[in-house]
């Protein structure tokens, strides 16, 4: 319920005071008296009224007089007068306007016309108060939207900063002559494999070919093979139908379609299982592909891109990943040089990542310390870009001042590998001894030709019992293709 609207009644004669105020109350409005000009001053300041009916000759202070000071002040500029005169010359009412008055009344006053315009001016009162609390809103939302655009602004161009060449940091000439190359390659539809060491860069090198590619305006879908259960990956690509399995309790659509007109980037291909390795090769041959439990055949038009950071070659020839598959992927190569190959590179992404945590952090940081660059310079990162951004982070949380100094952080000479000055021989790695072993029985399955016993077979050349060797495949997830 609304409170009634209030009138100020100001004149100096009481029975008209009384009889105004009684056809008023009586109409539901709330009344303030006053029985001079200095008296209605000071209850209209005290409690603003919604409307004031103003009698004109008072002999205190004239109602002109009491309109133009309530004119004057903030609090009762926009207070709407309604002057109640005995005379009706034209003088008087242009002066009643002048004043600020909204209306007058004259005296003996028609009851019914007083009440009209009474109600009419506390109406136009309070529809105006009502647009102002909208406008002030609409104000208030205009702010907002416009300091919401700012912070945008901001982001997108600290977006358009980190896309700068795809994102990608580094002069080294082996990087650059890559970031040539794929200039070349992204025009074209080709499937791509990007080839190199875990966190060197191949998702951004994928993000890159699909940007500078025609399919930029349409969806880069990512699906990380090894983060994947074997038994979904199927369905994750081509979807299912419903029933297809059990869980399986809605038609679900795979990354193939999701990607349709635009670009799959399969991260880590060489963990796909060996039935999924099937169905990619038709969908690269034939661009056509059914839903697991589903017998309509569907069409897509998307580029794949593939990473992997295992020796995919060897693995074909060792028959622990279908060869045909990665003559398929393997169209066109790219390899990503490790970081500890392109040292170059170190100390620009070192000041790209401490510029980008300092702006996270709320941190003004502007570079590393020598010492700090030079021990960066004699690590060799085998986590590689990865490592060293998040290494960058950690110094940059430890930071006291605007250069990165904790050098403590670096591993010690002894726990650390040591740094080489190009590309390190494999024993100089930080590789641990499952990845040796790993990569040592791949190379003797890929030099036999993938063959498990018998007198030229794997088995016999790495001494061990041929179901050991089985064993340790499946450890390491090689498996035979047949
Ligand atoms: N040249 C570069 N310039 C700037 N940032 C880079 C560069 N290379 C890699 N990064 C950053 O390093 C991190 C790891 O890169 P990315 O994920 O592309 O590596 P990856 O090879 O795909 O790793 P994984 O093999 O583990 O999937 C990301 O945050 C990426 O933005």
């Amino acid at each position: 319920m609304t409170a009634p609207a209030r009138i100020l009644v100001v004149d100096d004669t009481p029975a008209n005071v009384r009889l105004i105020a009684d056809l008023l109350a009586v109409h539901g409005y709330e009344i303030l008296t006053a029985d001079c000009g200095n008296d209605g001053l000071e209850k209209a300041r005290a409690t603003v009224p919604d409307l004031v009916l103003l009698d004109v000759m008072m002999p205190d202070m004239d109602g002109f007089a009491v309109c133009e000071r309530l004119k004057a002040a903030p609090a009762t500029r926009e207070l709407p007068i309604i002057f109640l005169t005995a005379l009706n010359e034209t003088t008087d009412k242009v002066r009643a306007f002048s004043a600020g008055g909204v209306d007058y009344v004259t005296k003996p006053f028609e009851p019914r016309e007083l009440l009209a315009r009474v109600g009419a001016h506390v109406a136009l009162r309070q529809a105006g108060i009502e647009l102002e609390r909208q406008n002030r809103r609409l104000r208030e939302e205009i702010e907002a939207h416009q300091r919401a655009r700012a912070s945008i602004e901001a982001l997108s161009e600290e977006i358009r900063v980190d896309q700068n060449a795809g994102g990608i940091i580094g002069n080294a000439p082996s990087l650059r002559r890559l970031l040539d190359v794929l200039e070349l390659v992204a025009a074209t539809d080709s499937t791509v494999l990007i080839l190199g060491e875990t966190g060197s860069g191949k998702e951004l090198v994928a993000r890159a070919i699909h940007e500078r590619s025609r399919r930029r305006d349409r969806p880069l879908v990512k699906l990380n093979c090894a983060a994947m259960p074997r038994e979904l990956v199927e369905s994750e690509l081509f979807g299912h139908e419903k029933g297809a399995f059990t869980g399986a309790t809605q038609q679900r659509r795979g990354r193939f379609e999701m990607a349709d007109g635009g670009t799959l980037f399969l991260d880590e291909v060489g963990e796909l299982p060996l039935e999924a390795q099937a169905k990619l090769l038709r969908v690269l041959q034939d661009q056509q592909f059914e839903r697991v439990g589903g017998t309509v055949t569907l069409s897509t038009h998307v580029r794949v891109i593939a990473a992997t950071n295992r020796n995919l070659e060897a693995e074909a020839t060792a028959g622990c990943f279908r060869s045909d598959l990665f003559y398929r992927l393997n169209v066109f190569p790219v390899q990503l040089p490790p970081l500890r190959a392109r040292r170059e590179d170190i100390p620009p992404l070192i000041s790209h990542f401490a510029t980008r945590a300092g702006r996270r952090l709320g941190k003004h940081i502007e570079n590393a310390s020598p010492a700090f660059l030079e021990r960066a310079l004699s690590y060799s990162w085998p986590g590689n870009v990865r490592e060293l951004e998040n290494f960058i982070e950690r110094a940059a949380i430890l930071a006291r001042g605007p250069w990165l100094d904790a050098v403590e952080l670096f591993p010690s000479a002894l726990s650390g590998a040591p740094a080489a000055t190009t590309e390190a021989p494999p024993a100089t790695r930080a590789q641990t001894l499952e990845q040796v072993e790993k990569d040592h029985i791949l190379a003797v399955l890929a030099h036999v030709g993938g063959v498990i016993e018998g007198e030229r077979g794997a088995a016999r050349i790495l001494g061990l019992n041929p179901s050991t060797l089985r064993g340790r495949m499946r450890k390491f997830g090689l498996h035979k293709v047949s």
